[in-house]
């Protein structure tokens, strides 16, 4: 029987091997996702989106990286999987789309090809009907004219046309999970939203879990179920779409939400976060990691930020217990509220 939850991840950390020590990226993450759902991973540039999305889909080198913890994928596990094995998990199970489609794609090889190699890595469609797959793909991702375009090379399509391609070799294989990295930052403004559309109409139409990572706020409260917050390595908050923007609780959190253009903030009082996420040879778990992000934090609160994550109401998850003392200092926003 199908699991529930296409991604159960618990305890999963990442180090990396820099200058001959492993230093720690990203610090046991408890991460799951239901079928069907959209799960956005939110946080500022460095804050380990990505290192945790590159685990799930195996694709660390295993000689400069040291992952802990367990990945189940389909209820399959993922960690300690190297080689052929994760390779026919990888795009089966889980399919991954860039932020950046030159990238990603071979520039030497045309398009039709570089689909027929996803679908060759897989059993999940017979050689005779690769090419009937391969026209179906790029139709649905909304290529128009995919006669030409299979034997067009990347750099002959336009940015958004090369990231539709991204998502039909993603999807090729019908995984039940798709992982989008920035997958819109790219891309002009008029193309975001079509390639964001189509995400969702395909994970709709299979029922797939999607991974979705982004700066962009906007787009969390239009399409995710679920949020979770990193910082510098680490969860922070994680909790329901319509609980973490009326309810936000971690003061990393509502940094983040006052830092972001929306309708409640006045422009001229966009919250700007001081500084930047710690390098990974800078962040020492015992000392205050939020300290310089958000220096308001009165003395006590500052002292009691614990390393665990509690539920403080139906899942509802903060980190700590410095939220409870929390409190921005007075800006001026629209309808009056402090
Ligand atoms: N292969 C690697 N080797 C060493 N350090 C790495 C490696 N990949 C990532 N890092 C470091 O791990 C930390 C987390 O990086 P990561 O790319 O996961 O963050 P991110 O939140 O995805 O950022 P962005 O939004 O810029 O993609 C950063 O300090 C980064 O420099």
């Amino acid at each position: 029987m199908e699991s529930e939850n296409i991604l159960e991840a618990k305890q999963v950390s990442v180090a990396f091997r820099i200058a001959g020590k492993f230093q720690k990226a990203i610090y046991d993450i408890d991460l799951s996702l239901k079928r069907g759902e959209v799960l956005a991973i939110v946080g500022e540039s460095g804050s380990g989106k990505s290192t945790f999305a590159t685990a799930v889909m195996g694709l660390h080198n295993p000689n400069q990286t040291q992952i802990t913890g367990s990945i189940l994928l389909d209820d399959e596990e993922v960690i300690g999987k190297t080689g052929d094995s994760m390779a026919s998990i990888r795009g089966s199970k889980v399919g991954m789309i860039f932020q950046n489609p030159l990238t990603a794609l071979n520039p030497l090889m045309k398009i039709g090809q570089q689909i027929k190699e996803m679908l060759a890595v897989h059993d999940v469609y017979p050689e005779n009907q690769y090419e009937s797959r391969i026209f179906q793909l790029l139709e649905q991702v909304g290529i128009p004219n995919p006669k030409r375009v299979v034997n067009q090379f990347p750099h002959q399509l336009s940015g958004g046309m090369r990231q539709r391609v991204m998502i039909a070799i993603a999807i090729a294989n019908d995984p039940d999970l798709i992982i989008a990295d920035e997958p819109t930052t790219a891309l002009d403004v008029t193309i975001q939203a079509q390639i964001l559309d189509l995400i969702l109409e395909i994970q709709k139409k299979k029922n797939a879990g999607v991974i979705l990572i982004t700066h962009d706020l906007g787009v969390v409260a239009e399409v995710a179920d679920t949020v979770a917050v990193m910082y510098a390595g680490q969860l922070v908050e994680k909790t329901s779409v319509e609980e973490l923007f009326q309810n936000p609780k971690h003061p990393y959190t509502r940094s983040l939400l006052r830092s972001n253009p929306s309708a409640e903030t006045v422009s001229d009082d966009l919250y700007v976060i001081p500084g930047s996420v710690p390098s990974l040879s800078k962040i020492e778990y015992d000392k205050d990691l939020f300290l310089a992000r958000v220096p308001w934090m009165k003395e006590e609160a500052q002292k009691v930020i614990s390393e665990k994550m509690t539920e403080i109401s139906s899942n509802h998850f903060v980190r700590g217990q410095a939220w409870k003392k929390f409190e921005f200092p007075d800006q001026k926003l629209k309808g009056g509220e402090k």
